[in-house]
């Protein structure tokens, strides 16, 4: 059976992290993931996870200044970017969060390149002795425009250029779809390196049952290839989360 795990950035997003947390397990939810939980004492989010009993699969280092979109490939700003993976690292621990999204930012180039590899290192090597994954995610140019890390290949190129076991795919659907299109090979093709998949309809970002991707495929073809966590609903609710739910019971019977 596919299981699934509620976004906290997008779902329930108006309320506090921890009942954001309780919400998603009163709702059936097998597991949590967030993007910037940094404003809520990780206490706080231990606490609701130990209450519910849910875990926290990721959380995303922070973007930057503002109109910033992460850190970690914008060359000359090494320091900064190092700093928020310490902390992104450290909070991840402190609620036993098993992966941190490391967030390219808007940059382009070799010199961009380099430092994207630097950092990562920098980040595997930080996360390792935690046990934690580091992720890295393409993002569509429409939401994410001038964005570094665009499509699944690239990730993977520099996936195989960092000497390090620690460092995994975020396979976002919804990016990649309007990106790349050709899931299914795209899936097989990128196995080994995919660390957590995210779902949500396309175009319109909104719940996955509905648009151009028919997830029923999608998850046929990621059982098929052995994919058994939690995949990662990060939609932009249209309504309270609690009154868009209607996919749930369907996906999870398919
Ligand atoms: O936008 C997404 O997709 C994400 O997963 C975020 O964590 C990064 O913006
Ligand atoms: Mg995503």
């Amino acid at each position: 059976m596919t299981t699934f795990s509620a976004n906290l950035g997008f779902l329930w997003a108006d309320l506090p992290l921890p009942d954001a947390i309780r919400a998603a397990k009163a709702a059936g939810f097998d597991a949590v993931e967030c993007h910037w939980p940094y404003d809520t004492p990780a206490e706080h989010v231990a606490a609701a996870l130990a209450e519910t009993g849910l875990t926290m699969l990721g959380l995303n280092t922070l973007r930057g200044k503002a109109g910033e979109n992460g850190l970690a490939a914008l060359p000359d700003r090494e320091p900064e970017a190092r700093a928020e993976i310490d902390r992104a690292v450290d909070y991840a621990r402190r609620i036993g969060c098993g992966s941190v999204h490391v967030m390219a930012g808007f940059a382009e180039g070799d010199q961009a390149h380099q430092t994207f590899l630097g950092n990562l290192d920098y980040a595997c090597r930080a996360a390792r002795p935690h046990g934690i994954t580091i992720l890295i995610e393409p993002l569509n140019r429409y939401d994410a425009p001038g964005y570094f890390l665009r499509t699944s290949d690239q990730a993977a190129s520099i996936i195989a250029a960092i000497p390090h076991d620690n460092l995994a795919l975020m396979f976002d659907c919804y990016h990649l779809q309007i990106m790349e299109g050709d899931l299914s090979r795209r899936l097989a093709a990128h196995r080994e390196i995919i660390g957590h998949v995210q779902i949500a309809s396309v175009p319109d970002r909104g719940t996955p049952d509905h648009g151009e991707l028919d997830y029923r495929h999608i998850m046929a073809v990621l059982r098929d290839l052995g994919w058994e966590r939690p995949l990662g609903a990060e939609y932009k609710p249209q309504q309270p989360t609690d009154q868009t739910l209607g996919w749930l019971p369907v996906l999870r019977s398919v």
